[in-house]
Formats: C-alpha cells, structure tokens, sequence
C-alpha cells in the first residue's frame, strides 16, 4: 500500500518560472515522491516542459522555492525531436556519454560504465542497435536510445520529456514498465505525458492548465472524467 504522505524528492512552493517576457509558471506548490514516478499532464502550452527545466535546473524560478532531497545532478530525457538527427553518433556512443557526468567527457570509460551502459542498453531492448547511427534509426529506436542514455547516468532524478509520444503500443509499454522499475531500485522519476494511458500507471501525477497546478496525486485521483473534460475543455457528452 502506497504511504499516505511518502517522502519527497523535491517540494515545490509557490514558484513561478517561464522566458524573458513570458511568464509560464504561476506560484505552483507541488511535491515530487522520492522513488516513484510521477506524470506531469495537461493541455499543450500549459508549462509541462517549463516545469521540467525547472527540475532539471535548467530554468530559474522567479518566485517561490525549490527543495531538493539529493543534491546529484538530475538526468534530463529531452523529446526526440529536440535531438539532432545528423549527429554521428552510434546508439553505444550515445548512450555513453550519460556516463560523462561521472567520467568527463574526454576519460576513457571503465569496466563498469561499460556494464552500466550494457545494461541500460538491454532493459530498452536495443542492445542489437548499439553499432547503428542514431540517425539512421527509426523513431521509436532513437527514442529508446535516449532513455537509455538517461538510465546510464544513473541519477537519483529521472527527468523525461515526452519519452512515449510517438511510439507503438510494445516501445510504450516498455518505455513505463522500464520507468516503473527504476524507481523500484532507487530513482526518482518524473515524465511528461500526453498519453493518459501511460500517466494512469504513474504513482504520482501533477494536472497543469494554463501554468497552474489543477491537481495532484494518485491518477486515479487525478485523472477523473469531469476533471479531464473541464481542463481540456470538452463537452460532457465525452
Ligand atoms: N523558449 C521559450 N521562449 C519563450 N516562450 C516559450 C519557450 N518555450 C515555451 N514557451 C511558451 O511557454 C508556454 C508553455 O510551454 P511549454 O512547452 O512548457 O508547454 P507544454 O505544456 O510542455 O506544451 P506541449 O504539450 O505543447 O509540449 C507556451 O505558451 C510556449 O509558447
């Protein structure tokens, strides 16, 4: 049974974020359970990626404030479509360089970085790939790849922007069933989702609109008919 107040990786109070001249985060108060996954949903433009850089550290908060459990760098999982498909890099290259945050990026990889990488190549089903360019690859490939390269840096932080849009069902259920067990050995995981399918299997799930936060908690909690069709903005008869 799931602890009704589980520890938090990282608490968010009252922040606001977003671009210069572009507010997106309106003083959210939110919280991320530390070794689980949570699912951050809601409609396009509601500031699910904004978030994300805030977790990632990539975007600074212009109010409130941010606590965090770890003090390791997160990993950060971009869309697929933010990666460039002309890098020559083959899916092993790829997935090595999550190793670089430990490694530098110049140092020749240990024994164990090697298995760390094998690893992550197995449990996303592409270690038949590894010599193939990332850019020759299929889409659903390419998007493994980058989870892998992720898992690779074996961070307390799991951070993923989209990682199952895009993808058939088998690549989807891959995809959250490898997310699933990374938290049960010890990460925290964090995914941005269109695919409510994917965001009910979430321990956790934060519902945005408009850079507010709706809701939080259980998806079954969360992700109720008359809440979906009120921030989507639908007819009841849906
Ligand atoms: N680099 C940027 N500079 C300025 N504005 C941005 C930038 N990135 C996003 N925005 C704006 O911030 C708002 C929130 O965008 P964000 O990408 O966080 O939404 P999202 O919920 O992830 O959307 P989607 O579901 O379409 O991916 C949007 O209005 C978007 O136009």
């Amino acid at each position: 049974m799931r602890p009704i107040h589980p520890p938090s990786e990282v608490t968010l109070r009252g922040i606001s974020a977003g671009y210069p001249r572009r507010p997106v985060l309106h003083r959210l108060t939110a919280h991320i359970p530390r070794f689980a996954t949570t699912a951050i949903v809601g409609p396009n433009g509601s500031g699910k990626s904004t978030l994300l850089g805030v977790l990632a550290g990539l975007l600074p908060v212009t109010a409130g404030s941010i606590e965090r459990a770890g003090d390791s760098r997160p990993a950060f999982v971009m869309q697929r479509s933010a990666v460039a498909e002309t890098l020559p890099l083959t899916v092993r290259e790829t997935v090595a360089m999550g190793r670089w945050a430990h490694r530098g990026a110049w140092r020749r990889l240990t024994a164990h970085d090697r298995a760390v990488v094998d690893a992550a190549l197995d449990r996303l089903g592409i270690a038949d790939l590894a010599a193939r360019q990332l850019g020759r690859l299929s889409g659903g490939q390419r998007q493994r790849a980058l989870v892998a390269q992720g898992l690779a840096q074996e961070a307390e932080l799991l951070l993923l922007d989209e990682p199952t849009t895009g993808l058939d069902v088998a690549a989807r259920q891959r995809i959250s069933d490898v997310l699933a067990e990374s938290a049960g050995l010890g990460t925290t995981v964090v995914h941005v989702t269109h695919d409510l399918a994917s965001a009910r299997l979430a321990d956790h799930c934060l519902l945005l609109h408009d850079g507010r936060l709706v809701a939080q908690g259980a998806p079954e909690t969360v992700l109720t008919g008359a809440t979906l069709r009120r921030v989507w903005g639908l007819p009841d008869s849906l």
